[in-house]
């Protein structure tokens, strides 16, 4: 990944190294990353499983992981002060030791446990576990952080620019909130526009619909045409339009026929999507069709450095992810 901001990313790890819970030990993407970050000395990874699998995997796929910490659920010296910890953070939920014991088995629950309890600075997984998975023991024993209501997430894609340098551009919510409610949306709105700016975009926000400036009608253009305006009013400083269709946020000819006038139409770089639906199908068009790279979901207002992958990730993105999620913390 090579955009403003991966390089102080990574001058700010070695100035303070960190540590990574990689939840996936022994998949052959997360050997690769790991052995580039242990290679790297400014991340250190600590892979979860079976120490022999992760021996015999890494083996197989060729990546030396000599000096990684490998710690396997099963076996683990503070598992005890584990239980007792989440049993206690979960005890209004009818969370018992022998639940937990269960649980905490989950390389998910477990990792996040590590965080929680200060043994690692970060985690990323979701290589094979599905965003559900990896992403709840985060909503449960990690929590929103002061100021957010929810946790949401934002994807960074990256292509190289036709003028030279990358095109870089965010898009949101395309992995956590399934239905966002317009207040919702206004706060996907806010923690996105935060994330832009770290990646080096100047955000240009538009609120995707399939309606442009009242042109449908329905329920969700009324959600799209709300949280627009409470976005503004709630970010006055911002450039923020909507609602828009996909062509009049980024084709400046559309946007003059469609959008007259908008300060953001033709020219967006940071896309809130009406639901999850369009957002998951839209960030792997671009993808996918588009020739970007995905580096995401990047959780958003959530109280500790704990991001997903797509299970379609391969190693260079895990490396890249590893790297935005310890230099988030
Ligand atoms: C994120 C998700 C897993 C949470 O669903 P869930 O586990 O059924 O959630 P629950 O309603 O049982 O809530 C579990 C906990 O998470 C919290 N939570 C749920 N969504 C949250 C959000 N957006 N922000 C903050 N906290 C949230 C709840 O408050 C609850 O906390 P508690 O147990 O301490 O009371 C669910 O919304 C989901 O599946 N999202 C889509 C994931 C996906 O498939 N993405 C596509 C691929 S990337
Ligand atoms: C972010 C995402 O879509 O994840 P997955 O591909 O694993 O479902």
């Amino acid at each position: 990944m090579s955009v403003y901001g991966f390089g102080q990313m990574i001058e700010k790890l070695k100035a303070s190294p960190k540590t990574i819970v990689l939840t996936e030990g022994s998949d052959p993407r997360i050997l690769e990353a790991a052995s580039r970050l242990l290679a790297s000395n400014f991340l250190k990874p600590i892979l979860l499983g079976n120490p022999e699998e992760i021996a015999k995997a890494s083996e197989k796929a060729g990546f030396n992981i000599h000096g990684a910490q490998i710690i396997d659920p099963e076996n683990y010296e503070d598992f005890d002060e584990m239980v007792a910890q989440f049993v206690e953070l979960r005890k209004n939920k009818g969370m018992t030791p022998e639940k937990a014991r269960g649980i905490l088995k989950s390389a998910n629950y477990f990792g996040t446990m590590l965080v929680k309890m200060g043994k690692a600075d970060c985690l990323l997984g979701g290589a094979t576990y599905s965003t559900a998975d990896t992403v709840r023991p985060a909503l449960q024993i990690i929590k929103t952080k002061p100021g957010s209501s929810i946790v949401s997430s934002c994807f960074i894609l990256v292509r190289p620019a036709v003028s030279g340098g990358n095109e870089v551009i965010a898009m949101s919510d395309c992995a956590i909130n399934i239905d966002p409610s317009e207040d919702d949306l206004v706060e996907i709105c806010g923690q996105t526009i935060e994330c832009a700016k770290v990646f080096g975009i100047d955000p240009k926000v538009a609120f995707l619909s399939y309606s442009t400036k009242g042109s449908g009608k329905g329920d969700s253009v009324t959600k799209m045409q709300n949280a627009t305006k409470k976005a503004k009013e709630k970010y006055p400083n911002e450039q923020i339009d909507g609602e828009l269709q996909f062509d009049a946020a980024v084709a400046p000819r559309v946007a003059k026929q469609k959008a007259p006038g908008s300060d953001v139409a033709g020219n967006a770089n940071t896309f809130i999507f009406p639901d999850i639906n369009a957002g998951n199908i839209g960030y792997k068009i671009a993808q996918r069709l588009g020739n970007f790279e995905a580096y995401g979901p990047i959780l958003l207002g959530l109280n500790a450095p704990i991001n997903d992958l797509s299970r379609g990730c391969n190693a260079l993105e895990v490396y890249s992810m590893a790297i935005i999620t310890a230099a988030l913390a």
